[in-house]
């Protein structure tokens, strides 16, 4: 191998997710790379760390052990100092995992007995206390998140919700303990070791919090975490923050918003675009129903609609829906049926989008995220500024947008300002 080794290697279990993590590394001084699923060849790029974004966090449990282990393997083969595993801020999981379980995976094939999990993403309002999840101003379960359409979250305490997910032993180290800094948090995980406690929550409620931590973790082979834990680990390697970091080429080329996400922050930017008079286009997913035919119709629709408002401004093309409707359509369609068709439609859209001459394109909600970046045939981004915190605009290269690539942002359900789809257009400099 040619380059240094990767001082982090990533695995994020969505593609907004990945994105984030990726942002908050930058933010801190690593330069990064993404990648869309596991690469077929080595690691050209010299970078610092390298997110591996995959689209496991509601797939059975043994699908998603397998392809982070693929992942794994990949970055090992890189050369990589520590491992980070990213879940969401908010512990997305179904009633089978899926952060339990990949975590042990990872944990075996490290040969390590012990690892952390914190979602805490305090500039997202993401913060964990005395081992409870709080997502803004109240609880988890009370945040909109028990109303998810795949990773619906009923039980904030999150000793809990990860016990029932793993068979190692769960633990906690809490507030009292982080406040007092680096040295007692590493003496806490001594004592948890000791005890037999293979996964440990980590209570932060403030930025100050996770960097206080930072030092304790450097020796850790592998970190679970949402992103907020990242900005605290580029100093681990003595790297700090750099305005390069996040450098991207000029923007050009048209508008375009897609949204699959049902979030309630997705709720209020889908309002907001329309009340401020820009055009927008409600997808039904019960049109979707009848079969390959029926949904290529509803694409087609959609971009015959677009086509001619496109060089005006950004248009707007939305499934996004409030939870009972959602319910509604679930209850006909079955969940997982009714989140694939509206998603390989909104991707269909988002590659048609392009294929139209969009080349900024914002992208609402993490499975949509996914099958967007898969349908344009996306195999790498480059991590470019933030938009707000968790979100910054990516560059892409795609067979879709020949020559100069695309520019993408991709925005996860619950991060963002009212006003994002529209903001975002102007956070960007032109070619
Ligand atoms: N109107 C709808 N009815 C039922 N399901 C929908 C509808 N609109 C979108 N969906 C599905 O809901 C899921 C939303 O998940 P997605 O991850 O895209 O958004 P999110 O959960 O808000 O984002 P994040 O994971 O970043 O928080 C997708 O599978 C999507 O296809
Ligand atoms: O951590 C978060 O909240 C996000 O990066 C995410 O994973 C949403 O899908």
């Amino acid at each position: 191998m040619s380059r240094a080794p990767l001082k982090l290697g990533c695995i994020a279990d969505d593609f907004t997710g990945a994105t984030d993590l990726a942002n908050n590394l930058v933010r801190a001084g690593m330069r990064v790379v993404q990648t869309i699923g596991v690469p077929g060849e080595p690691l050209a790029a010299d970078v610092d760390a390298v997110v591996v974004a995959l689209k496991s966090r509601t797939i059975a449990p043994a699908d998603a052990i397998a392809q982070s282990l693929a992942a794994l393997a990949w970055l090992q083969a890189q050369g990589v100092r520590q491992f980070y595993f990213k879940y969401c801020s908010t512990f997305d999981s179904t009633a089978e995992g899926n952060i339990g379980p990949v975590a042990e995976a990872l944990m075996d094939a490290l040969g390590t007995d012990f690892t952390i999990a914190t979602p805490a993403f305090p500039d997202n309002k993401r913060t964990v206390f005395k081992g409870y999840l709080f997502a803004g101003d109240g609880l988890l379960n009370e945040s909109g998140m028990q109303n998810h359409p795949l990773t619906p979250m009923t039980d904030p305490n999150l000793v809990r919700v990860l016990q029932a997910q793993t068979k190692r032993r769960v633990g906690l180290i809490d507030y009292n303990v982080v406040a007092q800094g680096a040295d007692a948090v590493r003496a806490r995980i001594a004592a948890l070791r000791a005890e037999g406690v293979g996964l440990a929550v980590v209570d932060a409620i403030s930025n100050a919090d996770l960097l206080r931590m930072g030092p304790a973790l450097a020796d850790l082979p592998l970190l679970t975490a949402g992103s907020g834990v990242a900005i605290a680990l580029p100093a681990n390697f003595g790297l700090a923050p750099s305005p390069q970091a996040a450098a991207l080429p000029g923007a050009q080329g048209l508008q375009a918003v897609v949204s699959g996400s049902c979030s309630v922050a997705t709720n209020q930017q889908v309002a907001h675009f329309i009340a401020s008079g820009c055009p927008a286009r409600a997808i039904d997913p019960l049109q979707l129903a009848g079969g390959p035919e029926a949904s290529a119709r509803v694409v087609a629709d959609a971009l015959a609609w677009a086509q001619p408002l496109l060089a005006s401004g950004p248009v707007l093309v939305y499934s996004t829906a409030e939870p009972a409707a959602v319910k509604a359509i679930q209850d006909q369609l079955g969940v997982a049926e009714a989140g694939a068709l509206v998603e390989h439609t909104v991707a269909a859209i988002a590659r048609g989008l392009v294929a139209l001459g969009v080349r900024q394109l914002v992208v609402a909600g993490g499975e949509t995220s996914g099958a967007c970046v898969q349908a344009l045939e996306i195999s790498q981004m480059q991590i470019g500024p933030q938009i707000d915190p968790g979100v910054p605009w990516c560059h892409a290269a795609s067979p879709v947008a020949p020559e100069a690539g695309l520019h993408l942002t991709l925005k996860s359900g619950n991060f963002g300002s009212v006003d994002f789809f529209s903001k975002a257009f102007g956070q960007l400099s032109p070619a």
